[in-house]
């Protein structure tokens, strides 16, 4: 295994050659300047990634970590916990709304286990660390060993997948009571009050919201995460889809591919990357804007501005997958549309 210092030294400032010629190419195209707005900014990024290859994404994975969560036991979500494996089945049988919406835009999709409670799971690629992480509420969700091999497992993975052909990721994950850990470490990476961050997730009663925010106040006050430290914060009040979902951005950076975000979780994740690896941020593109409490103040803190706001709230990579057409479409301008010179029009 490589070490982490060795993995952030291979992420590349991104290519402004490439980005300069991409938005030269796009003011020469047939429509008044600038009118295509920001997908001709993602073009320009994109372009800044691909750098001399050609402007298209052929290979594209739709990446769901998955996994389980101690604090589950405080009541902190309505689901059944047993919903995380089941769901998982569903995922990697094409049943779920990741896996038809990754499908409509010909993304495949992969399910790493990286901590279901329950035995292995027929489909996923079964990378358990333990049957789920401790409760943050009484101590720390996993060792920081275990968050720094996973962090790194999963930043390999995704270079050894890019090395084999592999153009664009976006993330996505499962884990029921997740969105605890996830605003647990959006407030102690931001600085904001968890009553900021805390949000229903998926259906809380919202009588039960001020019952969150103290589970997630404890879990700060009890384990001590040195908002300096993400991977302090990521072990002792994160979770293991968590970290697999850093790490996979870590891993998309230094390969050199375009990761695309999803909700609410992912950015719990990025805003850990993000620190351990300032440099990966160029490769970030935000989907959409979720609908969970902390979702805005969250994106607000990476300095990313969502594409769409649909009010999507399930995650799974749900809104990460709907961004892809858009990807395409940004690359079908830059490399499809006339140009005014072809046209013979002067403006
Ligand atoms: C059937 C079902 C499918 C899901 N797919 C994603 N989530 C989403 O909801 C969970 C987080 O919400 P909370 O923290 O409130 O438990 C995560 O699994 C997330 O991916 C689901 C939740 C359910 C119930
Ligand atoms: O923002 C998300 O992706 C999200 C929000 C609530 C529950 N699950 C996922």
């Amino acid at each position: 295994m490589a070490s982490l210092a060795n993995i952030l030294r291979q992420i590349a400032e991104p290519d402004t050659q490439a980005a300069q010629k991409a938005a030269e190419r796009l003011d020469s195209l047939v429509k008044p300047l600038g009118s295509l707005g920001r997908l001709e900014q993602l073009a320009i990024q994109l372009a800044s990634i691909r750098g001399n290859q050609p402007l298209h994404f052929p290979s594209k994975e739709v990446l769901v970590m998955a996994a389980d969560h101690g604090v589950w036991q405080e009541g902190v979500t309505p689901s059944p916990q047993v919903v995380t494996a089941i769901q998982a089945v569903n995922i990697v049988q094409g049943k779920a709304g990741v896996s038809v919406l990754a499908r409509a835009a010909g993304a495949q999709v992969t399910l790493i286990d990286c901590g279901i409670i329950g035995p292995d799971i027929p489909g996923t690629l079964n990378h358990k660390i333990a049957q789920g992480t401790g409760n943050i509420a009484t101590g720390p969700a996993m060792t920081r060993e275990q968050a720094e091999s996973l962090l790194i497992w999963s930043a390999e993975r995704v270079i050894a997948k890019a090395e084999s052909g592999l153009s664009l990721l976006a993330v996505g994950e499962l884990g029921m009571a997740n969105t605890t850990p996830a605003a647990a470490m959006v407030a102690v990476l931001t600085g904001a009050q968890p009553a900021q961050t805390v949000g229903l997730g998926a259906n809380l009663s919202p009588d039960r919201l001020a019952h969150k925010i103290s589970v997630v106040e404890k879990a700060i006050a009890v384990n001590q995460p040195d908002p300096s430290d993400a991977l302090d914060v990521m072990a002792k009040v994160g979770g293991f889809e968590l970290v697999a979902m850093a790490g996979a951005m870590i891993g998309a950076a230094a390969a050199g591919i375009p990761l695309v975000l999803d909700g609410f979780l992912s950015y719990a994740s990025a805003l850990a990357a993000c620190q351990i690896a300032p440099a990966l941020k160029p490769y970030l593109i935000p989907s959409h804007l979720s609908a969970e409490q902390g979702a805005t103040l969250a994106l607000e803190a990476l300095g990313l501005t969502p594409y769409f706001d649909l009010n999507l709230r399930l995650g799974e990579g749900s809104g990460a997958a709907l961004a892809l057409p858009l990807i395409d479409a940004a690359c079908a301008i830059h490399n499809e549309m006339a140009t005014l010179a072809e046209c013979q029009i002067e403006l």
